[in-house]
């Protein structure tokens, strides 16, 4: 964990009252400067900045630079290409300076209620997870341990944001802060704060209109939490090695922070959410030299990135569709672009000859999104309607826990009614190692419709079977038909043949002996079924009976 004992720049006053009821390491910090921005958010609600950074020891090698800067601070010229953006950071511009920029001028609308998406995009290596985490975040396994001057904008940001909720706590005026921290790869949406989860479902918030998540929502009291989930999160973010950077995210990351300002008083909430999207790198692969498993990163990153160039591009040309739904980037991002938030766009750049193409690429898709018009609207709402809200949400998670929970439990009566059924069969014996199997299947040339195949006495090929995967093999079988009535094993098979639902079942079931009597009962009826023509010649059935000696 970085030391975070250092001075808090600020855009609002430090005079108010200060109540330790969030425990606050903000607080210990011993002077607070206020600093004011010389940046004034846009109206249309997006605002594009550049950052380049500077030369990697392969440009400082083979390149040179290509970009002039001009003296506005705003206007560069790239290999005679110009473009003009709210502010472009040249490679020598440190990490407070770039958050006194892009990150000060936040602060007041996060609290004030309004959404944020704060995001970084840019070629593979040019510094996206540098700055908006800064560095001890570029390499899971440095996190935390990065230099104090370098921290990014993110975790500048969110001191200051608790800085001011501290000193803006009263009796009458609390908050509630959470922090969910998600990836995105392979388009599977993924818990940050607890990868054993299962791939998250996105879903929209009726009362509110965002799209969110089943992630993770921790509650957090300082940005000492929030950061220590961020570390959490990071080591469990999917990097990997690439030409361009030996630490390349191969996943978006995204953390999520809720704040709740309850006006207890006048009974109003007044709630925003900021996204923090360090996207992953857009990349030529012939240059990254990706195979195999990079590659089909790669392609998936490329691809994704392309949908989010493409909602961007429909709604610079005020298309009547908004392909949201191509990707789950874009529409976990529907809210940043062209939604109700302010929009914050970092292109990280390298100014080099090396890359020059791909700063072209990264300059031409955020002068488009500069382009984007976004209406940021304040989040307020009473009290009821934020507890009812609130009270949706917990109950629409609380339905889908009991419907996991009533599936899990009609699993376990459906296996423990199998283990029973095994369980008669083989008397108070236990299963065991197999000594036999009989294999029939269905083979239309022959005039009967099946034949078997063979009875292997003491072969082992099967001896797989224990009561667990004997179980397992039953649910296998029941995929091909979920209307299958598994207590009743091959009964039903035999109904679902007749019914010319059965393609090819496989079931070994360990038997006494005394079964074999069932078995050729089976066998039987299903010969029946054959010679009365009453099955499709499709449908055929191997049964491995495996049995003691
Ligand atoms: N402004 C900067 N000053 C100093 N070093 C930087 C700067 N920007 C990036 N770097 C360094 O360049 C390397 C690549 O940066 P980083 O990992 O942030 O790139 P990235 O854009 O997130 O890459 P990827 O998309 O592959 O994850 C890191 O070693 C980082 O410390």
């Amino acid at each position: 964990m970085e030391n975070l004992d250092v001075s808090v720049p600020s855009s609002r006053s430090s005079d108010r009252p200060r109540r330790n009821t969030f425990i606050s390491p903000e607080l210990e910090v011993p002077q607070l400067i206020k600093q004011i921005s010389d940046i004034k958010l846009s109206k249309k609600g997006t605002n594009v900045y550049v950052r380049f950074r500077p030369d990697n020891y392969k440009e400082e090698q083979e390149g040179k630079q290509v970009v002039d800067y001009f003296p506005d601070l705003k206007t560069i010229a790239v290999d005679n290409h110009s473009f003009k953006f709210k502010r472009i950071f040249p490679g020598e511009t440190t990490q407070e300076q770039i958050f006194l920029s892009v990150g000060v001028p936040l602060i007041d609308p996060i609290l004030d209620g309004y959404n944020c998406g704060i995001m970084a995009y840019g070629q593979t290596g040019a510094g996206k997870t540098f700055s908006l985490l800064g560095h001890g975040y570029d390499q899971p396994d440095r996190v935390g341990r990065g230099n104090p001057e370098k921290r990014g904008l993110v975790p500048r940001l969110l001191q200051s944001l608790f800085h001011e909720i501290q000193v803006s706590i009263t009796p009458s005026v609390t908050f509630t802060v959470y922090a969910s921290f998600i990836q995105i790869y392979l388009e599977k949406i993924y818990d940050l704060l607890n990868p054993a989860k299962e791939t998250l479902k996105i879903y929209q918030d009726t009362s509110k209109g965002l799209w969110v998540t089943d992630a993770t929502n921790v509650p957090v009291k300082n940005s000492n939490e929030i950061l220590k989930q961020i570390e959490l999160g990071i080591v469990n973010r999917i990097t990997a090695a690439t030409n361009s950077n030996s630490e390349s995210s191969r996943a978006h990351a995204i953390l999520v922070m809720t704040i709740n300002k309850n006006l207890i008083n006048q009974g109003t909430v007044i709630s925003s959410q900021v996204y923090c999207v360090d996207l992953c790198g857009s990349e030529r692969t012939s240059k990254t030299g990706a195979v195999e498993e990079r590659l089909k990163e790669a392609q998936n990153i490329n691809k994704s990135l392309l949908s989010l160039g493409n909602v961007i591009g429909a709604l610079v040309e005020n298309k009547k569709h908004i392909p949201y739904r191509d990707s789950k980037l874009t529409r976990l991002l529907q809210n940043c672009f062209g939604g109700t938030s302010i929009a914050t766009l970092v292109l990280c750049c390298s100014a080099n000859s090396v890359s020059s193409t791909e700063t072209l690429a990264t300059l031409r898709f955020g002068d488009r999104a500069n382009k984007v018009k976004n209406k940021p609207v304040r989040n307020m709402g009473d009290s009821v309607t934020e507890l009812r809200r609130l009270l949706n949400e917990a109950n629409s998670k609380i339905y889908t826990q009991q419907r996991i929970v009533r599936s899990q439990i009609e699993k376990i009566i459906e296996l423990e009614t199998i283990t029973k059924e095994l369980f008669s069969i083989c008397g108070d014996k236990k299963l065991g190692a197999l000594r036999a199997r009989y294999q029939i299947k269905f083979n239309p040339k022959k005039k009967n419709g099946f034949e078997m195949i063979g009875y292997y006495p003491f072969i082992s090929i099967f001896t797989f079977i224990s009561p667990m995967e004997c179980l397992e093999m039953i649910h296998v079988c029941k995929l091909f038909d979920k209307r299958l009535k598994t207590d009743l094993l091959w009964r039903s098979y035999i109904d679902l043949a007749k019914k010319g639902k059965a393609m090819i079942f496989e079931i070994n079931i360990e038997t006494l002996s005394n079964v074999n009597d069932n078995i050729y009962q089976f066998v039987r009826e299903i010969h029946q079924m054959r010679t009365n023509e009453s099955l499709s010649v499709r449908h055929g059935m191997t049964l491995f009976v495996n049995r003691r000696s």
